[in-house]
């Protein structure tokens, strides 16, 4: 069969009235689109001027091939918009690299997060989860601000016979505030006569400078003072440079680790706040002058001569000063075969990795903490704890994300600070005891000024995290390890990572239970982790 196997049937058509042809029709905005199952694509115009339907409704489909020149113009800026609002929304998600992505797997990434966002909503609005109940769409909008009204069930379909100059002369001329008689010019229509003796016309618009459309402001409008910077194209075009440099200022300091991005879906502040010259640190510390080097024990570190990997803990010199044994006393490594924590590390030792004087090579099983990280970090915002970090892919139990950086300095220096400052100092005091008081030789990191993504993750009393110490480029009676995070269960994509601030605090809780009620200790805070196990307060 030539052509179509078939072809739409014609929608029907709505009556405007009598006078359609001859009033003059305001735009108010473009407030939606769709694009049917041929490609085409439709436009949801609002009218002005106080027209409306009986029911109420006040817009129409509008096809963009039928539309007159001033609503193609409309359309074509609405899709600008539309296009720069996906753009920006890819840009923040670290999971789309714009650069080189085909536009289809943008448009993929979005149908998974309209996907989901959906199963959300399904969660708010049937609290018994039952989806033999119809969702009530209409509600949802009402109660969900800011969400684009989906195409409503009816199109006004057909072509439109368009008094194109005219109109667009009427449209500019002063004092056309009150509907006019349109001319319709038959060598402007588009349509088929039909359509052209029944249908109502919808002229060029009358007014030079539209009314705002609805739910896209023109980034010129004057709306753009009032609503505040960012929340303009020109304030969101300011917010990405600033995130962008941030990225790109920090992505030279990675030193070989995947990509630190930012996000923020809750507010509109730019990058996390950091104080003036802040430095981000990948890996290592700054120390403080009055800190002793690690290279002063160089000589100490002893190291193995296995070939390629270290595959036996008993046989790997670098090994010999571990305490870390199996049940039955063995010496075994920190790490799985694979890489993962193996969690059988006890309070008070450190993981020793391999060193630079080992002989085995970069991709030895024991070295782990060491290597740069694998995995995009996203710092985000979070609702009520500040910027957090979360990671865009699922995360195994006992991947190490990475190692607490900052400026190395003496406990008394650290006991200085106080209050915010305070919560990026984390205490290197693995071997301490509780009634060690000489404060020489106890060491502390402080995150403040330099650090890198892990001087954002949280507090929660049911973590995802934990910290364990680990040492390569120096001993571990130097009191100087590294602070590695290790991932304490299986972490879905984008979970926010957390660790426990006091878990000393955790133990003191388990243990009164049953007896009295932990007050909140005086200096804590309350805490907003959210979990279900909330002991109600942390100490930042
Ligand atoms: C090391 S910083 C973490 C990053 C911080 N959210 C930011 O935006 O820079 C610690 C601070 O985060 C906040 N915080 C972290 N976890 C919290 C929790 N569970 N409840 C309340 N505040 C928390 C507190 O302000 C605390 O002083």
């Amino acid at each position: 069969m030539p052509g179509r196997p078939y072809s739409p049937s014609p929608s029907p058509e709505e009556d405007f009235g009598p006078e359609a042809y001859e009033q003059e029709w305001t735009v108010a905005g473009i407030v939606g689109e769709s694009v049917d199952g041929f490609g085409q694509h439709r436009y949801e115009v609002k009218w002005g001027d106080g027209w409306r339907r009986p029911d109420g409704t006040n817009t129409t489909w509008e096809k963009d091939a039928d539309a007159a020149e001033g609503l193609q113009q409309l359309f074509a800026r609405w899709g600008r918009q539309q296009e720069a609002k996906r753009m920006e929304k890819a840009q923040k998600s670290p999971e789309i690299e714009i650069g080189g992505m085909p536009h289809h797997m943008l448009h993929e990434q979005r149908t998974i997060e309209l996907a989901r966002g959906y199963e959300e909503l399904k969660q708010v609005y049937l609290p018994n989860g039952d989806p033999r109940q119809p969702i009530d769409f209409g509600a949802m909008r009402k109660k969900v601000p800011g969400r684009p009204s989906p195409p409503p069930p009816a199109h006004v379909q057909g072509a439109r016979e368009q008094a194109q100059q005219e109109a667009s002369e009427r449209s500019n001329s002063p004092g056309s505030g009150s509907r006019t008689p349109a001319s319709s010019s038959p060598s402007l229509s588009r349509s088929s006569s039909l359509a052209r003796e029944h249908r109502a016309v919808r002229p060029l618009p009358r007014r030079a400078v539209m009314r705002r459309a609805i739910s896209s402001p023109a980034p010129d409008s004057e709306e753009e003072s009032e609503r505040g910077p960012s929340r303009t194209a020109s304030g969101q075009q300011r917010q990405f440079k600033r995130r962008k440099s941030l990225e790109l200022k920090w992505s030279g300091k990675l030193q070989g680790a995947a990509p630190v991005k930012f996000a923020n879906e809750i507010n509109y502040e730019e990058v996390p706040p950091l104080v003036e010259n802040f430095e981000y640190l990948e890996r290592g510390y700054v120390r403080a002058e009055d800190v002793p080097s690690n290279a002063e024990v160089a000589d100490c570190l002893v190291s193995c001569e296995c070939e390629d990997r270290c595959i036996d803990a008993l046989e790997c010199g670098c090994q010999g000063p571990s305490e870390l044994a199996d049940e039955s006393g063995q010496r075994i490594f920190a790490y799985t075969r694979k890489g993962l924590f193996n969690f059988e590390l006890l309070p008070g030792m450190e993981a020793i990795e391999c060193n630079d004087a080992c002989s085995c090579d970069v991709i030895c099983p024991n070295r782990v903490a060491q290597r740069p990280r694998d995995v995009v970090i996203e710092i985000f915002r979070t609702r009520k704890c500040g910027w957090g970090a979360r990671c865009p892919v699922a995360l195994p139990r006992g991947k190490v994300l990475g190692i607490y950086t900052g400026r190395l300095i003496r406990r008394e220096e650290a006991d200085t600070h106080q209050g915010e400052r305070k919560s990026y100092i984390f205490d290197l005091d693995i071997r301490e005891g509780a009634e060690d008081e000489d404060e020489a030789d106890k060491y502390s990191v402080d995150g403040y000024a330099h650090g890198n993504w892990t001087r954002f993750v949280n507090h929660s009393c049911e973590p995802n995290l934990r910290v364990y110490p680990v040492v390569w480029d120096t001993i571990p009676e130097l009191n100087q390890p590294y602070l590695a995070f290790v991932a304490t269960r299986n972490i879905p994509p984008r979970t926010e990572l957390t660790i426990d601030y006091d878990p000393k605090a955790a133990e003191e809780v388990e243990q009164s239970k049953g007896k009295h009620r932990q007050k909140t200790p005086e200096g804590a805070r309350h805490c907003m982790c959210g979990s279900a196990n909330c002991r109600g307060w942390v100490r930042v």
